[in-house]
């Protein structure tokens, strides 16, 4: 649904069993709401119904004298974008977060080693999903050697933003914050990279200790929040976390157009010799050329070759693999 003036509307910060906090930047108020009727309309077959970041129509139930205040959702307003996994379990699309200006991939420089393979598949998904993205490198303290600088300067020369960051010594996360004035963040990150450290950094007032959530609501289910928005003071903005999400696969993403979503190979790609290319044993392959002079990082063509064997794999073995997703 589309909004109109009169409505009121709220963000989703998060949501398990149907029971979702949603926050409304009108009345600086967050609401435990649930669906009216049970059932939203959303005109898609996900299954979930709302994410963090989601901007709903709601009506508040009770007074504003209310201290633990409640709404029901009426309806979702249209995602303007979204990220989604496939759920295993349920055989369903699931969407992650929605109405993303940033998706941030924060890695580390050490403890854990910096994972160029878990950020190349990262930003593929980005690229598949049509978000903007940050490269985010926490614990600079710990000292960039050169590999990583030469890496961080090639993914500057493709296109993306990379920040250095050290959380432990505030350095570099004051800029960051101003960058994401006004913004929805989403943060991805593989597990000890600093997520909960530059969330608790951010907002000092709340407990990043996410762990509470699912104990509280998820007891005999099994539903998991995969996400959750901060909202920054005064709704400057959100910050997506996402602690349910441990791995990452390029759900959506057929294998033969994997290519499409390396940015840095598109345009040795258009010159391949075969129009459907998959750039690993075809002749006149154009960007198997451009990796041997240089023109493509080595390293981001290993990445490529990685998830493609690995979609290819899941392709063969799986009848849920859901080709046709677009
Ligand atoms: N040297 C250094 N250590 C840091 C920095 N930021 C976080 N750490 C440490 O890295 C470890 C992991 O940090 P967490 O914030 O728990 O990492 P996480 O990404 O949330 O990891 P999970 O909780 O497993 O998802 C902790 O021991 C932090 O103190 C940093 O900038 N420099
Ligand atoms: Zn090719």
């Amino acid at each position: 649904m589309s909004d109109n003036s009169s409505d009121k509307i709220a963000v989703v910060l998060w949501g398990a069993n149907n029971i979702f906090s949603i926050a409304d930047a009108g009345d600086d108020r967050v609401y435990e709401a649930r669906i009216k009727g049970k059932k939203l309309n959303t005109g898609t077959t996900q299954y979930n119904p709302l994410a963090p970041g989601d901007r709903v129509v709601y009506e508040a139930v009770g007074g504003p004298e209310d201290s633990h205040p409640s709404a029901m959702i009426i309806g979702r307003v249209d995602r303007k974008n979204e990220l989604s996994r496939w759920n295993k379990k349920r055989k369903q699309d699931q969407c992650i977060a929605a109405n993303i200006d940033e998706m941030c991939v924060l890695s580390s420089v050490q403890s854990p080693p910096f994972r160029p393979r878990f950020v190349d598949r990262a930003l593929a998904l980005g690229e598949y999903n049509r978000l903007t993205m940050r490269i985010v490198i926490n614990k600079a303290d710990q000292g960039i050697d050169d590999e990583l600088e030469e890496r961080a300067a090639y993914y500057r020369q493709i296109g993306y933003e990379v920040s250095l960051i050290s959380v432990k010594e505030g350095v570099g996360v004051d800029h960051l914050l101003d960058q994401w004035v006004n913004k929805e963040i989403l943060l991805l990150g593989q597990s000890g990279v600093g997520k909960s450290s530059l969330l608790q950094a951010i907002f000092p007032e709340q407990d990043i200790r996410v762990g509470d959530i699912n104990m509280k609501y998820n007891r005999g289910r099994h539903t998991t929040v995969l996400a959750k928005a901060y909202p920054r003071p005064g709704h400057r903005g959100w910050i997506i976390d996402t602690p349910g999400i441990r791995e990452l696969d390029l759900y959506g993403i057929p294998p033969e157009d994997l290519g499409f979503y390396f940015i840095d190979f598109i345009p040795f790609a258009e010159r391949c010799g075969i129009r459907s290319c998959r750039h690993v044993h075809e002749p006149d392959c154009a960007v198997k050329d451009a990796v041997a002079q240089g023109k493509i990082l080595e390293d981001r063509y290993d990445s490529y070759l990685n998830s493609l064997i690995v979609m290819e794999e899941s392709a063969r073995k799986s009848k849920d693999w859901n080709y046709n997703k677009l």
